[in-house]
């Protein structure tokens, strides 16, 4: 008797979502991000006016990258050696906003007084800067929150500060790893009472740019919340 041939399943083909196949456009007012000036102490800085957002976290974190992720230029210089950015480094998305690379904290192989300069440097930038908008706090996704970053987050809270951490290298989990990071964080987030926020972030693959432009948007009024009457103005009325 003729065997009939079994008809052979149709091979299920999976789709990434749309929002992970199309690269998501970068807003122009990060794309026209310029060097500014690198500070070596809160001395140094530009006139403490306008509006700052600061990158902050430990050596080697990915600051660097995910800053010139965000604004597509390689503004800031990175480095396979922890350690790299010594300076507070400003760059100027218009006149009055500013987004600023902190040099990392909690590089052992640093020389002590050079730390504690740098902490030093980094504390009272955080803690004095009145300009500062939020702070954004990169973490390896490997290995989030050590005591550095949560005395930075105990600072920026303790002044009202929002804080937005990225979990950087997120291209270095599988899926379901970086996922687990992630909640773990938020739980952890849950605990401290301040403005905190999570996401997963990759330099490298340029993921996670749209939830971080969204927060820096928040941030500085720009994009979608913008003001239809301009604050910064307002805020330089009240002042005279
Ligand atoms: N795989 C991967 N590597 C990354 C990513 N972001 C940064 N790196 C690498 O991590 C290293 C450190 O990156 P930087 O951006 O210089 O880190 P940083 O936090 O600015 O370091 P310091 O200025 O020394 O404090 C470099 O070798 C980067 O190429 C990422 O998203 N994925
Ligand atoms: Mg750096």
């Amino acid at each position: 008797m003729r065997q009939v041939k079994k008809k052979k399943p149709f091979k299920k083909i999976i789709y990434e979502p749309a929002s992970q196949q199309v690269k998501v456009q970068q807003p122009k007012h990060y794309n026209a991000a310029s060097f500014s000036l690198s500070a070596p102490t809160l001395a140094h800085c530009p006139l403490d006016e306008g509006w700052e957002v600061a990158f902050a976290g430990r050596s080697n974190a990915g600051k660097s990258s995910a800053l010139n992720c965000l604004t597509s230029a390689r503004l800031a210089r990175t480095s396979k050696t922890p350690g790299r950015t010594q300076l507070i480094n400003f760059f100027s998305l218009d006149e009055q906003r500013r987004l600023v690379d902190l040099p990392g904290y909690g590089y052992a192989k640093v020389p002590d007084a050079l730390r504690r300069d740098w902490g030093q440097h980094l504390g009272d930038y955080i803690t004095q800067r009145q300009c500062l908008r939020g702070v954004v706090i990169m973490m390896d996704v490997r290995h989030p929150l050590t005591d550095f970053d949560l005395q930075l987050i105990d600072v920026a809270t303790s002044r009202d500060l929002p804080v937005h951490i990225l979990l950087t290298k997120a291209d270095k989990l599988k899926r379901g790893p970086a996922a687990n990071q992630l909640q773990m964080v938020r739980n952890e987030l849950n605990k401290i009472t301040g403005n905190l926020s999570v996401q997963l972030f990759s330099s490298l693959k340029s993921n996670g740019t749209a939830d971080a432009w969204d927060k820096l948007d928040q941030w500085f009024e720009l994009g979608v919340y913008a003001q239809s009457n301009d604050s910064l103005a307002d805020d330089d009325a009240k002042e005279s």
